[in-house]
């Protein structure tokens, strides 16, 4: 819907952007992103018509813009600018009444009941009536954004370009015109071109990205662009990691700061250890996976605990009991990974090695009461507290993919304790390959050089195998000595 070719353009004589090729369709969503002064502004001036090209054509709607006339111009497109601060004594919907104009027929342009109409809905849309007869240089700057938004709107634009958009907007409110967008973009087949900086509301919102960078459209695409590390951080010139949203499937990103001194280089830790918990206490956060009741899937913890329950424990709110039972015994509940166990504590297996110049820690606690064959279709009840809480520190570097590894290390390590102890799932009478509620963390100081490794063929995966097979064993002769003691 609209082509760009070949498009050069700037002030003066001078090109700012240079030999710009590219197609929107209607009714998407274009970013347009890039470092300060890559020539975002400048293109879209271009595109508005508002700067002569210098080469090259821009195309919309099968017509030259140049064969536009202002008024049609004005009637098609509506512009959110950075500059758009209007100081003059106008209230609010006067200003938003201006957006109106374009479409104003006759000598002298009166507003019609249709166009009060539409200044109206979008008053109300985004969230501006409250304030409308207040005066535009009274409100906050956010307040501001939104009435100029609602301007732009009450054009009733095919296209609509806006200028960092969310600039002066809080959280809500930048989610909340972002999602009216949308909105209005689906419904009235709207195009947007918006210039954003933040990259992860324009992974939230845009349906195509264009990256640009001393005046070039370095690259344009779908979303999987900000997936490009090597090429944003390039062009950024800064560190980032990208990876998913947690709950939607879009890219985002994550800004690293100058790596700071790692203020640690071994497993220095404190245990105590009393009749309801185990507390494991490091002076920095580790790197963590698990699938514990608190700080499940990846997380940054200093904090880990064990905590003893009856075994008839009522299992409807495990995390709200955990994080009580956190502050009661005046441990952090934000960077804490909380586990349960019916086991007593006592009859825990700590140890602590240097396997190859890798050094771990295991802190296990481990019953069989529960044990299950998982590879048999017998129905075992699974509401019972976990027996076997693997919990293992690593002084290295894991990436995401190393970490899943390691939990796989540990699960096959626990596995062959089962089978060389012959425990057996009672209801199938074949022996078992774990019980029915276990956690396994695995936690990293990440020093070092970063591994992507730690499986069975890896001296980290093998650490971590032989802390799990002595910790685990350890563990369940503590138990059985109690038990024939009872
Ligand atoms: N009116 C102007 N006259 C001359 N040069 C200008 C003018 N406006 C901008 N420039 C120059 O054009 C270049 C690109 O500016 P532009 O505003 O298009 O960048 P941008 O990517 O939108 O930047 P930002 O992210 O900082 O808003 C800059 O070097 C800037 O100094």
């Amino acid at each position: 819907m609209i082509t760009l070719q070949n498009v050069s353009g700037g002030y003066l004589k001078k090109s700012i952007v240079k030999n710009i090729s590219l197609t929107i369709d209607k009714g998407h969503f274009y970013a347009l992103i890039g470092p300060n002064g890559s020539g975002k502004t400048t293109l879209s001036k271009l595109i508005t018509g508002v700067l002569p090209l210098q080469l090259g054509s821009i195309t919309i709607m099968n017509k030259l813009l140049q064969q536009y006339s202002s008024i049609e111009r004005a009637e098609m497109m509506a512009v959110l600018s950075q500059e758009a601060a209007v100081e003059f004594d106008f209230s609010v919907e006067e200003i938003v009444s201006l957006g109106r104009y374009p479409h104003q027929k006759g000598f002298f342009k009166s507003i019609s009941n249709y166009d009060k109409e539409i200044v109206k809905d979008v008053m109300e849309k985004t969230y501006v009536d409250q304030y409308r007869n207040k005066l535009f240089k009274q409100l906050s700057g956010g307040e501001k954004q939104r009435v100029l938004l609602a301007k732009a709107l009450a054009q009733e634009p095919k296209i609509l370009i806006l200028d960092e958009p969310t600039n002066h907007l809080d959280m809500r409110h930048t989610l909340e015109m972002l999602q009216h967008l949308q909105e209005y973009q689906k419904n009235h087949e709207l195009t947007i071109i918006a210039i954003l900086h933040d990259l992860n509301i324009a992974s939230l919102f845009a349906n195509k990205i264009g990256l640009l960078h001393h005046g070039l459209l370095v690259e344009t695409g779908d979303l999987s662009l900000l997936q490009k590390e090597e090429k944003l951080q390039q062009v950024y010139e800064v560190a980032i990691k990208t990876n998913f949203h947690p709950v939607i499937a879009k890219p985002q990103i994550s800004l690293i700061p100058n790596k700071t001194k790692q203020l640690h280089t071994n497993l220095d830790y404190q245990i105590n250890t009393t009749k309801n918990f185990i507390h494991i206490h490091f002076p920095h956060p580790m790197r963590t996976i698990s699938n514990a009741v608190l700080g499940e899937g990846l997380y940054w913890s200093r904090n880990f605990c064990n905590f003893h329950v009856h075994y008839n424990y009522n299992c409807s709110n495990p995390k709200q009991d955990i994080l009580n039972w956190l502050q009661q015994a005046k441990i952090s509940t934000y960077d804490t990974v909380g586990m349960m166990t019916a086991v007593i504590l006592e009859d825990k297996s700590v140890i602590k090695e240097n396997i190859e110049g890798i050094e771990i820690l295991s802190v296990i606690t481990a019953g069989v009461g529960n044990a299950v064959d998982i590879t048999q279709q017998h129905q075992n009840s699974s509401d019972k507290i976990g027996t076997v809480n693997i919990m293992i520190f690593l002084d290295a570097h894991l990436t995401d993919g190393a970490l899943v590894n390691s939990i796989q290390s540990a699960t096959e390590a626990k596995t062959k304790v089962f089978t060389d102890l012959q425990i057996k799932d009672p209801n199938t009478q074949t022996i078992a390959t774990g019980t029915s509620t276990d956690s396994t963390l695995i936690a990293s100081t990440q020093n070092g050089e970063s591994t992507t490794y730690a499986g069975s063929g890896t001296k980290l995966g093998k650490a971590i195998g032989k802390v799990v097979y002595n910790g685990l064993i350890e563990a369940l002769h503590n138990y059985e000595k109690r038990k024939k003691k009872i």
